[in-house]
């Protein structure tokens, strides 16, 4: 399988970090989210617990006082001094709770008998109140919660309870009432934290919209049958939660709604949804942008880290590149350098250098170094009659058998000395064994029969000066060598070319 390169792993690495940072954040705050609006429905569910506790034990108070006032009527009667006793007791009770807006009698025909205010006005009559009519016509013994009504005495939003009364025969004997004051429910709900945006309510069984907080007066009284609220605490559960747009208003809120225990009333606490997230959506906002920010910056660092790694990998690619062309051009400069263009052959630079090292190796070891000095007989004649050309094809040829028998010892070297003339260097070689290599190298040449018009032979011929010494100290043993071997190649081609001679000097050695 293919690597994938360095950069890949960054960006994906880089990316995978931006991405993963992003999706941390989104997860916190989702979180977030979900524990505010958990912990807002058990607010708004305590809330409407409160509520629910408070306005039963507020109608219980009012009803406990209509109970023992219709006890009374029933078993003392209504006589002046009865009366009177029930005046006190009315004042008392109304001293006493706060709730209660005032307590009153009526008799079967509506008329104002006695009642919580210090003075009576015995002209009013109640018998078009919807209560008084309702306890006319039903004998059911229980309280009855009304409608809310502008009280008549004192012009304030109350909440009638009221309670039938018997005669002794079981006929209609009128009417006890106690006023709830809807301020007193007021003054409650405002102690609690709503925010702004908040509403709580308390409502009756039918629909009916008692209290409100927010309070309006015109809601007093109106009908929230159908509304959405209603609709879930009739058809869906007595108690509950769940998020509803109030027909008041139109705000969205999560409403919790419960009965009351003992009284046809239920209440509801309802928070605005929109503004317990409004923090949330603020704390949101600057974080993510925040973090936004970050994944940003990440990913621009991490553009420039990879725009420079790739540079970077492509700078070394051509550095690797540009090392292998020099590598190779090096490589072709030096056998340039050490070789001899027409020949193949060592130059006269290398064969100098070679001669001066194994010059110097030979003289700390003691051994002989030999050395061959070769030239081509008639090579001007050649020249002439064949052309130049043709010359530098037979030096070609000659070298050719030159180095196939010049042996492959190491530091043996067959060189171009100049012209047409070559030298063969043999180190650990003496000049018997000089003289050996250069006549194989003869026969070599001679063998090849290289036809030569100019020559007596008729074919191409070389002579040979071989030479050999054991360098010693404090003398130039190389130019020593080298004048030697011409020597002996001058010899050679006096004494009728074609043919190998050997210095003599060196046989004394
Ligand atoms: N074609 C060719 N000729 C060369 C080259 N180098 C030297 N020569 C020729 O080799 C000839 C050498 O001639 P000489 O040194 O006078 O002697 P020769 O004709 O070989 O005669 P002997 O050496 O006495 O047998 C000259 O004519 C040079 O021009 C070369 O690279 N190519």
């Amino acid at each position: 399988m293919k690597r994938l390169p360095v950069t890949f792993w960054t960006t994906l690495f880089v990316t995978l970090v931006c991405v993963a940072l992003v999706a941390l954040d989104f997860d916190r705050s989702w979180l977030a989210r979900k524990v505010l609006l958990e912990q807002t429905e058990r607010n708004a569910t305590n809330l409407a617990r409160a509520m629910s506790g408070h306005a039963d034990d507020t109608l219980r108070a009012a009803d406990t006082c209509l109970t023992d006032l219709e006890e009374r009527i029933e078993v003392d009667g209504t006589g002046p001094a009865q009366l009177q006793r029930l005046h006190r007791l009315m004042v008392d009770h109304v001293r006493t709770l706060p709730q209660l807006n005032g307590l009153f009698f009526y008799d079967e025909t509506g008329r104002w008998i006695v009642n919580s205010r210090p003075r009576l006005d015995r002209a009013a009559n109640n018998a078009d109140r919807e209560y008084f009519r309702y306890h006319r016509e039903h004998r059911d013994a229980g309280p009855r919660i009304g409608k809310p009504v502008a009280s008549r005495s004192t012009g304030r939003w109350v909440i009638p309870l009221s309670r039938r009364i018997d005669k002794p025969d079981g006929s209609f004997g009128g009417v006890v009432l106690a006023t709830i004051d809807i301020e007193y429910f007021s003054r409650f709900y405002a102690g609690f934290d709503i925010g702004n945006n908040g509403a709580v309510a308390l409502l009756s069984d039918d629909g009916t919209l008692l209290v409100r907080r927010p309070f309006k007066s015109e809601s007093v009284g109106i009908s929230s049958v159908r509304t959405p609220l209603y609709d879930a605490y009739t058809r869906v559960a007595r108690t509950g939660t769940g998020e509803f747009r109030s027909t008041q208003d139109g705000q969205v809120r999560l409403n919790s709604y419960r009965p009351l225990q003992h009284y046809p009333l239920f209440v509801t606490a309802a928070l605005s949804k929109d503004e317990v997230l409004a923090h949330w959506w603020h704390d949101t906002l600057v974080r993510t942008a925040g973090v936004l920010l970050l994944a940003g910056l990440l990913a621009l660092f991490g553009q420039r880290l990879v725009r420079q790694m790739r540079q970077r990998l492509r700078a070394e690619q051509e550095l690797r590149e540009a090392r292998d062309v020099l590598a190779s051009l090096n490589v072709t400069l030096e056998k340039l350098a050490l070789q001899d263009g027409l020949t193949g052959l060592a130059n006269r630079r290398q064969f100098d250098v070679s001669l001066g090292n194994e010059s110097s190796r030979a003289m700390r070891q003691g051994v002989p170094l030999g050395l061959a000095m070769i030239d081509v007989d008639h090579f001007k004649a050649y020249n002439d009659r064949y052309g130049h050309s043709a010359g530098d094809d037979c030096l070609r040829a000659v070298a050719r058998a030159i180095r196939q028998q010049t042996p492959k010892r190491a530091g043996d070297l067959a060189a171009r000395y100049g012209g047409e003339e070559l030298a063969v260097l043999l180190p650990h070689t003496d000049a018997a064994g000089t003289e050996a290599v250069a006549e194989r190298m003869r026969e070599a040449v001679a063998a090849l029969r290289l036809p030569h018009a100019g020559s007596p032979l008729g074919i191409v011929t070389i002579s040979g000066g071989a030479a050999a010494i054991v360098p010693r100290r404090g003398i130039d043993h190389a130019a020593v060598l080298v004048e030697h071997a011409d020597r002996a190649l001058y010899a050679a081609k006096a004494t009728g070319r074609n043919r190998v001679m050997r210095h003599a000097e060196l046989r004394e050695t």
